[in-house]
């Protein structure tokens, strides 16, 4: 196929041309096989005119590690088929074909228009940054032609929980939270890095408790994103959530276990309602249970462990495991090569939220220096702080937390006779309102968010774990 596609780079104008160019995107197939050591997954999608003049995209899975029982397979169709409603979207967004056509399976009109809403609410960052308007007419349509029903399925005897471990802070945390049950616990890690692995070394998780998903993008993808098609953010944890499920249902698992926090409902760009961490949000952990309850399988549950806390909270917590902080890594910058890059808006934040109850010197070495003392880093500081344009399109917390870590140190500094850390004292000479007081900064702190919905035993694991403490001695 040649591509015939130069980028104007202009979003809208890109946009335009790449719809005349590829009207119809069509989700082909999907094909399974479990083979002697894995299960191996391949889903087709195409896009252009027609099928013999077309760009096709052959993504595939393979899972692992666990053994998968004799006969577990049997009714794993539908999930599969969900899934690849899910992996679509990153092959859509490179053309945003207006007809969008399902022949690996058909849905009924609520199940197309709880899609529409996730494609929409997902890719909600991805229309922003690419100048797309998100209600722009007929943005996209779904067909079915495909006889094949999926009926929601009746899993019995299920049991146990299923984690899964990113190698950040919160599924860290979640572990750690899970330790009693650890029996009844399956992690489960896609394209595994090092700070995976050492999480599960850390709680001695053995390999059979271990379930690994190699996901392989099609390279055609990656040739396109270089040829300038349209790309950008996707919502990866909706992806996790229904991969997740399909895992659930080969190894008859019960909950699912997310890590997703109260500080992923806030909107990046609130004036346009976008928000980068959609799917970490309590609107889309309500979604999807209900679609999981109407339309995959109605005995599976899926929450967040840690929905009722910020991030402020959870790096409190974490700072009280010993020997955590050297264990993970949130920097997304430097996920392959390990470590924390230094300078990006993640490693910022995750510097300013831990720094309050780890010595300098320590938390220092982990991230290779003192950040707050890089007056290179002022304007990203800023940026977390709302004193910019725009909020970075990270997984962040919110800015009352960041002024609320920084207050901390502030008012700590103050009390010992010290000088605030650099970026902190610029912040509060420039903009002195900001400053929260001791009241306020507690009772952030404290703040547990009562939207969650956590079953019963797990409200009180984490009530067991979420001790109020004061965070001024006087
Ligand atoms: C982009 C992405 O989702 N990356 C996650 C992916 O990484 P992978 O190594 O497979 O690809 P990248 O090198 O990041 O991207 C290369 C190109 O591939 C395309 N692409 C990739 C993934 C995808 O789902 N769709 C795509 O179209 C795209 O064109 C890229 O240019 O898997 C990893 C795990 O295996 C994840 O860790 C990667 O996530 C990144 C660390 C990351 O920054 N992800 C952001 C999307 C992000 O903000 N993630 C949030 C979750 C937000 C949400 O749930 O909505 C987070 O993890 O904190
Ligand atoms: N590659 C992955 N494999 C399995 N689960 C993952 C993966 N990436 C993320 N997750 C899950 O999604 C959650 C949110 O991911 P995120 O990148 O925000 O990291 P985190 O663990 O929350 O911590 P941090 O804020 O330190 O990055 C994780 O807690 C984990 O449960």
């Amino acid at each position: 196929m040649k591509m015939d596609y130069v980028s104007s780079g202009i979003g809208k104008t890109d946009f335009l041309q790449l719809r005349k160019l590829y009207p119809l995107f069509v989700f082909s197939r999907v094909s399974w096989e479990n083979r002697l050591d894995h299960l191996y997954i391949e889903y087709e999608f195409w896009t252009g005119k027609n099928s013999r003049n077309a760009l096709f995209f052959r993504p595939s899975l393979k899972v692992y590690g666990r053994p998968i029982e004799k006969g577990s397979a049997e009714w794993l169709d539908p999930f599969l088929f969900q899934l690849g409603l899910i992996e679509l979207i990153s092959y859509w967004k490179a053309t945003c074909s207006p007809e969008i056509l399902i022949q690996a399976g058909s849905l009924a009109a609520s199940q197309i228009k709880w899609w529409q809403k996730l494609y929409l609410k997902g890719l909600g960052e991805f229309f922003f940054r690419n100048g797309i308007e998100r209600d722009y007419p007929g943005i996209l349509h779904i067909e079915c032609d495909s006889a094949k029903q999926f009926r929601p399925v009746e899993i019995f005897s299920l049991q146990g929980n299923l984690i899964p471990v990113g190698g950040g802070k919160d599924s860290f945390l979640t572990l750690e939270w899970m330790k009693e049950e650890k029996e009844n616990n399956l992690c489960f890690l896609l394209n595994p890095i090092k700070a995976q692995w050492d999480t599960l070394r850390y709680f001695s998780y053995p390999l059979d408790q271990v379930i690994v998903v190699e996901r392989q993008i099609d390279s055609l993808l990656l040739g396109l994103n270089k040829k300038g098609f349209l790309n950008g953010h996707t919502p990866f944890s909706a992806l996790l959530a229904f991969l997740g499920t399909m895992l659930m249902a080969l190894y008859k698992i019960k909950n699912y276990v997310a890590s997703q926090e109260s500080s992923a409902n806030h909107p990046t760009v609130p004036s346009e309602s976008i928000n980068h961490q959609y799917s970490k949000s309590y609107e889309f952990e309500r979604d999807f249970q209900k679609f999981l309850a109407d339309s995959l399988c109605p005995s599976f549950s899926y929450f967040s462990l840690l929905r009722p806390l910020s991030e402020i909270q959870i790096a409190r917590l974490i700072s009280e495991i010993p020997g955590a902080l050297s264990v993970f890594q949130s920097c997304n910058k430097n996920r392959h090569c390990g470590g924390w890059c230094g300078h990006c808006a993640k490693c910022l934040f995750s510097f300013l939220i831990f720094r309050p109850f780890v010595e300098a010197q320590k938390i220092s070495g982990i991230f290779g220096s003192d950040l707050l003392e890089k007056q290179s880093l002022f304007s990203l500081f800023l940026s977390l702080c709302g004193k910019a344009e725009q909020r970075p399109f990270e997984c962040l917390g919110t800015e009352e937390e960041s002024l609320a870590a920084a207050s901390l140190l502030w008012h700590k500094a103050k009390a010992t006779g010290k000088k605030p850390p650099v970026l902190i004292e610029k912040l509060f000479s420039q903009y002195p309102h900001l400053l929260m007081t001791r009241n306020a900064i507690q009772a952030t702190y404290d703040l547990v968010n009562t939207e969650h919905s956590l079953p019963k035993k797990f409200l009180s694991l984490l009530q067991k774990n979420v001790i109020k403490k004061a965070l001024f001695d006087d």
